[in-house]
């Protein structure tokens, strides 16, 4: 019919019956081999009989050399072009079909798949073995053999430019497409179980190898991947979960008297198994893929259970757990294609300072991704009523105005479950911006997932010493990052003056400051004829205290930041080792709302206002501080009197004031000040350990 509608619309054309041209031999795996010989004899033939400028051939049939009509078997009709494009020695194969090209990735498994410009022979070959989708092995075969380009294009889409296989230069420097990957994509194999096969007695035996091979061959099953540790000790394979039990009974009965006698010592099954096949043909010449593949892998949690490499190096496969398929596929994809550092980021408790943050992500993100390599992105983000979440990134111009439109009820779980598990980003770190301890109490089933977390919230690091300690140690024997920069200081650099001191070997001696904003404000303000409840309404008011500040004037943030950094030191103490001097009025400890404690709070003022004269008597001023002794182990809390010219008496507005006295700072102590409670700099401070974790995590420095 086609021929018939070209010949009316003009063409010299011909149609082809390729029963009389193609001649295939049936093999024995139900396949068919071309003869090309005898098929080029038919075709000098038929071109004689038939001269034409335009053939139209039949697809997926031929015949066997006595002239039986058969077919190429499945995906038949992309092998007849090519076994076309072989006999005419053709400019080009072109393969229409149904979709862009070949993809990066399975596209419904990694939404930022992007279409390949060119592959190899060798790299479609390879994707195809591993199940994309692409063109099966054999039609390649011929082709290759002639040099001939394969072009994979969608007839729905004639602006796509399609995917050419063909033969690369080794010197292909990627494609214009801006990808300049040495590794061209990734597939995966899921339902397959490996066997491992271990003894003592397998090394220097002749045959073990073959042995089990052909057990599993005479159960029909189909090794997908092999690998051997060159100690010979043991071979594991792949095979598909559905033919692994035979297998494995095979085993055990052919390798029943070496089991028995101990030179085998077991034939293991590791079921639920998928492989990931990383593919590119400059993989070969170019050191470091397998380094940022691994890298990828460890920094995503996924745990490897083996590897396999042919010297052609066109592929490398792993095989991991079915659960972690999609989510290394999603890793490694975007180490290669996405920016290195791709984050995606929940954000719980968009109140003031989680607010600031998102306002900091909003205006900084552009200059992050351009400049530095590193793309930040919104998932989800929720406070204790509502929740908003995106698959791709929230805008963050409209985020207030998405929390009204597109909000859902808030459910943790669910919140980390989609920051973490439901997109292509591999990298989450959740950043709690709360003063919740339930929230708190997450960060280590997170940590567990590999979720970093980031927060300024500091109810985890100073509640029970046992669960900060559990939180370090998971923290510390895993790939999963943990800062709270924020808790202490603000944005000043107090954790990372700590660390540094620390782990390069320095000992601490004593470490004191005033480490409330607010109460620095407070006495820093309250002169003249001020009065002490109006400094804390001022206070409040410049985003300065807690969401109640009761824990400001308790002295129990100041205890919190004494605990955490006592503990950072290595003194296991608690809370409630440390006295506080309190400034909340006993009678007003037990009311109900920080609305009330305000409003209640100036029937109080004359008190403080009295110790605070008989300090100026003196010619010296209030400062509340706090004090870890490293040396005694302990810490304290209290309102002290300092002379006027002493660095303590100096500091305005929400100034903290740091001292950290070392062995290398004895005599004199390093000293960090500056503004230590607010919206900016604590948000400041939260985005900066954010960085830091993209560092951590390979962005450029
Ligand atoms: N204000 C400051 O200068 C500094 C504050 N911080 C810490 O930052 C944190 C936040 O402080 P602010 O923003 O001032 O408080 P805020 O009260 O303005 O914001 C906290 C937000 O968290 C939400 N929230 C509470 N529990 C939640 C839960 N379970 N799930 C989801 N959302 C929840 C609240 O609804 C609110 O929107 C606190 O931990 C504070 O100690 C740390 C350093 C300085
Ligand atoms: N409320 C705190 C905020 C910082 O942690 C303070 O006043 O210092
Ligand atoms: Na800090």
């Amino acid at each position: 019919m086609l021929s018939l509608v070209l010949k009316k619309l003009g063409s010299q054309c011909c149609w082809m019956d390729t029963r009389d041209v193609l001649i295939v031999n049936p093999t024995s795996s139900n396949q068919v081999d071309p003869d090309f010989i005898e098929s080029e004899k038919r075709l000098d033939k038929w071109f004689s009989e038939h001269p034409s400028g335009t053939i139209i051939a039949t697809g997926f049939i031929a015949s066997t050399p006595k002239n039986i009509p058969t077919t190429l078997k499945r995906d038949g009709s992309d092998f007849s072009a090519a076994i076309m494009g072989a006999l005419l020695r053709a400019q080009q194969v072109t393969i229409w079909t149904d979709v862009d090209g070949v993809y990066s990735a399975d596209p419904r498994k990694v939404s930022e798949a992007v279409i390949l410009k060119t592959l190899s022979y060798q790299e479609a070959w390879e994707m195809s073995y591993f199940g994309a989708n692409v063109l099966h092995p054999r039609t390649i075969i011929p082709v290759m053999k002639y040099n001939i380009p394969i072009i994979i294009r969608n007839i729905f889409n004639l602006s796509a430019r399609g995917t050419m296989i063909c033969q690369l230069p080794d010197n292909e420097k990627g494609d214009d497409q801006g990808l300049e990957s040495v590794v061209k994509a990734f597939a995966t194999i899921d339902n397959l179980a490996l066997v491992n096969v271990e003894g003592t007695g397998m090394a220097g035996v002749p045959g073990t190898a073959s042995a089990i091979f052909s057990s599993v061959k005479d159960v029909g099953a189909n090794v997908i991947m092999i690998s051997q540790a060159s100690s010979e000790h043991s071979i594991c394979f792949a095979v598909p979960e559905k033919e692994v039990d035979a297998v494995a009974k095979v085993l055990q009965a052919r390798f029943r008297q070496a089991l028995d006698a101990g030179r085998l010592s077991k034939i293991e099954v590791i079921s639920n198994c998928s492989i990931l096949a990383t593919v590119g043909q400059r993989m070969a010449s170019t050191p470091g893929v397998c380094a940022t593949l691994f890298d990828a892998l460890a920094k995503a949690n996924v745990n490897i259970r083996a590897i396999a490499q042919g010297c052609s190096e066109y592929n490398i496969t792993v095989v991991l757990k079915g659960k972690d398929c999609i989510k290394a596929l999603k890793a490694v994809h975007s180490r290669f294609y996405l920016s290195k550092t791709t984050l995606a980021v929940g954000i719980i408790g968009p109140g003031l300072i989680g607010g600031t943050l998102l306002d900091q992500l909003r205006d900084q993100a552009g200059v992050l991704k351009e400049e530095f390599n590193i793309d930040l992105r919104v998932m989800g983000i929720t406070g204790t009523r509502t929740m908003i979440l995106s698959n791709t990134g929230i805008d963050l111009t409209r985020w207030k105005e998405l929390q009204k439109e597109n909000a859902e009820v808030a459910d943790l779980d669910k919140f980390a479950q989609h920051v973490h598990g439901n997109h292509y980003i591999p990298n989450t770190v959740l950043v709690d911006c709360t003063a919740d301890s339930d929230v708190a109490n997450h960060y280590y089933d997170w940590l567990c997932k590999g979720i970093h977390v980031i927060t300024p919230n500091k109810k985890a690091n100073s509640g029970p010493l046992d669960r900060y300690l559990k939180l370090k140690a998971q923290q510390r024997s895993s790939y999963t990052h943990y800062f709270y920069e924020a808790t202490v200081g603000a944005g000043l650099p107090i954790i990372s003056t700590l660390r540094g001191l620390l782990e390069t070997g320095d000992k601490i001696l004593r470490i004191e400051g005033i480490f409330s904003g607010t109460l620095s404000y407070i006495f820093n303000n309250f002169t003249g004829a001020r009065q002490f409840s109006d400094v804390v309404a001022e206070a409040k008011q410049a985003g300065y205290t807690e969401p109640d500040p009761r824990d400001d004037l308790s002295g129990t943030d100041v205890a919190r930041k004494v605990i955490i950094l006592a503990r950072e030191s290595g003194l296991r103490l608690e809370l409630s080792d440390i006295p506080v001097r309190s400034l909340v009025p006993e009678q007003l400890t037990s009311v109900t709302s920080a609305e009330e404690f305000m409003r209640e709070l100036p029937k109080f003022d004359d008190n403080i206002a009295k110790e605070r004269q008989d300090a100026e008597a003196t010619g010296e001023v209030l400062r509340y501080v706090g004090v870890v002794d490293a040396v005694k182990k302990e810490g304290c809390v209290e309102l002290r009197r300092y002379k006027k010219g002493h660095p303590f008496s100096q500091l305005s507005g929400s100034d903290n004031i740091i001292a950290f006295t070392t062995m290398r700072y004895k005599e004199q102590p390093l000293i960090v000040r500056g503004p230590g409670a607010g919206a900016q700099v604590t948000a400041g401070g939260i985005f900066s350990d954010i960085l830091r974790l993209a560092s951590y995590l390979g962005a450029p420095s």
